[in-house]
């Protein structure tokens, strides 16, 4: 079937949209990607949602605008990847949605708010539209995230040693592929979370974010703040563990900042940089990683990829884009196959990850112009992911 992927993470910048044919052939799902393509948010719900985003307070009017706009965002994408990547025929979109707020208490999550209503999507496309993909694994126990850990668990399994998949977003998230374990998976901690909004703090909003990592590169770590910054008990807590802007926000970073007074720009960038290479390279060692196939945005940060590359000096590194997934795809690509597992009445989550009791089966479904008609369920879950070029 051909399913078109949509999400927008923890930056809000973009929609990212990605559309894929998908087969399960025996134990074997294969993915032939069609290409994916990006509709950045306009400016003024951009606006709207860092308004509204932790620690702020917001209204039931601004978010039911926000559902509005963000859901006539998703769907220009989705019409979009329709028409550009699909030829006009496609079977299914699965949107994540903007995460709004990610509530987690003592560990537990409680709830978990994405917004971006599915109906605009299924009205402009024609076509069902699965969203929500996360609470059905909050509501059995689990962090409802990440939720990648399903595909690269899949496309992982093929490699030898102990791979993981390690993904530079906002949040920083791996998902790490032991033989005779179960798979692991975690957000780690900030990615480009802190280091974006360092940016917009200390450029008053001119820049949005460290560009290829020049300023960092020119800066020097301070070894007292990083220790400062490390002592967040949330690096210490074990996994299932999933965060978000929620906890790592401007005032945690003012706050934190007060007790680093006098520091250059440049090395406050270079700190929060080094960070996230210290968690990233804790994480890989704590879970005896051996290699690290890596994606998101922040890969284009040559900094932070240095710094991790000094840190992990045994673990080579190679993008996604080498197992056939773009960097920049790759998060859309994945909620492609967690709809193809939906439609197909298996689970998307995976329990040893999220920590849910048990492999919900995932999202909430949106008929399109059509009467809703479910394919009959697959007998078993895919055991591997196979990239079709
Ligand atoms: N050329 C670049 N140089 C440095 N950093 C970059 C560059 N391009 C993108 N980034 C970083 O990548 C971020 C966007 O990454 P990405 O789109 O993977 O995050 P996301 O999907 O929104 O987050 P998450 O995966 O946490 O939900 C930007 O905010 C920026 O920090
Ligand atoms: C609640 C939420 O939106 N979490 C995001 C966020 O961004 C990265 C990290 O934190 C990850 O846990 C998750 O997204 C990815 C796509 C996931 O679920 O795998």
């Amino acid at each position: 079937m051909r399913v078109i992927g949509l999400m927008s993470g923890t930056s809000y910048d973009a929609v990212e949209a990605a559309a894929a044919d998908l087969t399960l052939d025996g134990d074997t799902l294969r993915l032939r990607p069609l290409g994916h393509l990006s509709v950045p948010y306009p400016d003024d719900l951009r606006n709207l949602i860092a308004a509204a985003l932790p620690p702020a307070t917001t209204t039931a009017r601004t978010m039911c605008a926000l559902d509005t706009g963000i859901g006539q965002t998703f769907a220009t994408a989705a019409e979009r990847a329709l028409s550009e990547l699909c030829a006009d025929a496609a079977d299914l979109v699965v949107s994540h949605g903007q995460t709004l707020y990610h509530w987690v208490e003592n560990g537990t999550v409680q709830g978990t708010l994405q917004l971006g209503q599915p109906a605009w999507i299924a009205q402009r496309t024609g076509l069902p539209v699965i969203s929500d993909l996360r609470s059905k694994d909050v509501a059995a126990g689990g962090q409802g995230a990440p939720l990648v850990s399903m595909t690269d668990t899949l496309l992982l399994g093929v490699l030898p040693g102990t791979p993981a998949a390690l993904n530079l977003g906002g949040i920083a998230n791996i998902t790490v592929v032991a033989p005779g374990t179960a798979p692991l998976a975690f957000d780690i901690g900030p990615g480009n979370a802190l280091l974006d909004t360092a940016v917009r703090h200390f450029t008053g909003g001119a820049e949005q974010y460290d560009v290829d990592g020049r300023r960092a590169g020119a800066g020097r770590p301070d070894a007292g703040l990083l220790r400062l910054l490390l002592s967040d008990p949330y690096y210490r807590r074990p996994a299932p563990k999933s965060t978000g802007k929620e906890h790592f926000h401007l005032p945690y970073l003012q706050h934190v900042l007060v007790r680093a007074r006098g520091l250059d720009t440049d090395d406050v960038l270079a700190t929060l940089t080094r960070l996230t290479a210290v968690t990233v390279a804790d994480a890989c060692r704590a879970h005896r990683v051996t290699e690290l196939v890596v994606s998101g945005g922040g890969t284009r940060n040559r900094t932070l990829m240095e710094m991790i590359t000094e840190e992990l000096p045994d673990v080579p590194l190679r993008p996604s884009d080498d197992l056939g997934l773009p960097s920049e795809a790759k998060e859309a690509l994945a909620f492609t196959v967690l709809g193809f597992l939906t439609f197909h009445g298996l689970p998307g989550a995976l329990p040893s990850g999220t920590g849910a009791r048990h492999a919900a089966l995932l999202g909430s479904i949106t008929p399109g112009r059509f009467p809703l008609r479910l394919p009959q369920p697959a007998p078993r879950p895919p055991r591997g992911l196979r990239i079709v070029v």
